[in-house]
This record gives structure tokens, sequence and C-alpha cells, in this order.
């Protein structure tokens, strides 16, 4: 996928998981969650070449002091992943985010050890985290679970979990919460509505 049509697929998430979003424009312009994943993806390339390492960790650090949000050069990001708000968002280096990703300000994807080995998270497609959550260690999360506000999560939990409190529990999620009651592509107008 080329440059430009990566840049629309990120243009077009963002403005589908903010409602307060108005235009292409202002989202580019105003919105300091992307600038933080394109540099990311700069750093991230960077990264990957030895001498480049600590030039990447500069690109890195530049873009917290410019945008409030943290991401170490290493961490893995899938497609279509988007930071609202942002400020104070640290992203350590082993984590790894698979696609449809979405965090609020304030949350920490953060490691427990101070071993050199894998010790940050991994959240799997779809995974949501609200805002001020710490996600702690290098635990997995499922696909399409959510992390409630606040929340410190510390043990690994399966697809579908939605993880609240200190220490995060499961609230189970009914079954038909899997699926919006209705289809949004079947909704029908009524024209009354309109009189
Ligand atoms: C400026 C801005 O707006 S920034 C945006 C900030 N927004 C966020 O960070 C959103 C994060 N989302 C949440 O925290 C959500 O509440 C979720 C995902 C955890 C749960 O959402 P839902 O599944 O819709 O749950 P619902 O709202 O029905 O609440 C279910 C129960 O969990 C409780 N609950 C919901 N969120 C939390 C939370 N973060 N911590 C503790 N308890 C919670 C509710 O009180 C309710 O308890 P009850 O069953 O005893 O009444
Ligand atoms: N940007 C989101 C959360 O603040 C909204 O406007 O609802």
């Amino acid at each position: 996928m080329g440059i430009l049509s990566r840049l629309r697929e990120d243009i077009k998430n963002a403005r589908e998981h903010d409602p307060a979003a108005r235009s292409d424009a202002e989202i580019v312009l105003a919105y300091s969650g992307l600038h933080a994943i394109w540099a990311h993806r700069l750093a991230h390339k960077m990264w990957q070449v030895k001498p480049l390492k600590t030039p990447a960790r500069v690109v890195s650090q530049v873009t917290r002091s410019l945008t409030g949000i943290e991401i170490h050069p290493g961490a893995t990001i899938g497609r279509r992943f988007f930071i609202d708000h942002g400020m104070g968002v640290v992203i350590g280096e082993t984590t790894e985010i698979g696609d449809d990703c979405m965090l609020y300000q304030g949350v920490t994807l953060g490691g427990t050890s101070l071993e050199q080995t894998k010790r940050h998270p991994t959240l799997h497609d779809g995974v949501t985290v609200g805002a001020g959550a710490k996600v702690l260690g290098p635990v997995e999360i499922g696909e399409q679970s959510a992390v409630g506000a606040n929340a410190v999560v510390v043990k690994s939990a399966p697809a579908h979990s939605v993880l609240i409190g200190v220490p995060a529990k499961d609230r189970k999620r009914r079954e038909e919460e899997h699926k919006p009651l209705v289809d949004p592509a079947h909704y029908e107008l009524d024209p009354a509505l309109f009189i």
C-alpha cells in the first residue's frame, strides 16, 4: 500500500472513531494522535537499521515533546491505529498492536520487568483502551476487547473481554452485545420524521 493511500486510510479511520472530527483538513492539522503515529512509522523504520537506533529514539522524543505521546520506535503497530486526544500515552518497546486498535489519552502499555525480553503487552485486532488505563507486562488482550477507563490490566484476557477496575476483571459481555442490534446498513428512515 502506498504512503498516500495509507494516509487517506488513517484520516478516514480517525473520522470514523471521533464524532468531534469535522473535516479531513482538521484531522490532518489538529490531530496529535495521528501526528504521533505518522512519526512512529518513520522512527520504526529507522529502528530496523542498527546505526539509526539512536536517531530513531530522538525522533520519538521530539514527537513526544510536540504531541505528548511517547511511542518507543521498537513498538510494532498495525493498520488503522488511532489515538484520540493522546496526551500522556506511553507505549513501550516490545509492545505489539494489531489492526484497528484505539487508545485514549493517558494510556500506558507498559512493562513490569527489567529484563531485555518481551515485557510489554500485545493487543490483538480491534482492541480499545479507555482513558487513563494501564496494561502492564507481556499480557495478551484478545481481539475486539475493551479496556475501561482507568483500569489496570495485569493478566491476559480472551477475545471480546470488557476489562474494568483495579486489578481489571472481565465484565462478561452478553452474546447480543457482540453485534449491533440493528445492522446500520439496513437502517430505514421514517419519512414521518421529516414532516
Ligand atoms: C474527552 C473524552 O471523551 S475522551 C473519551 C474517554 N472515554 C473512554 O475512555 C471510554 C472507555 N470506555 C469505558 O470505560 C466503558 O465504560 C467500558 C468499555 C468499560 C464499558 O462499556 P459498556 O460495555 O457500554 O458498559 P456499561 O457502560 O453498560 O457499564 C457496565 C458496568 O460497568 C461499569 N463500568 C463502566 N465503565 C467502567 C470503568 N471504566 N471502570 C469501572 N466500572 C465501569 C458500569 O458502572 C456498569 O456497572 P453496573 O453493571 O454495576 O451498573
Ligand atoms: N473525541 C471523542 C472523545 O472525546 C468525542 O468527541 O466523543
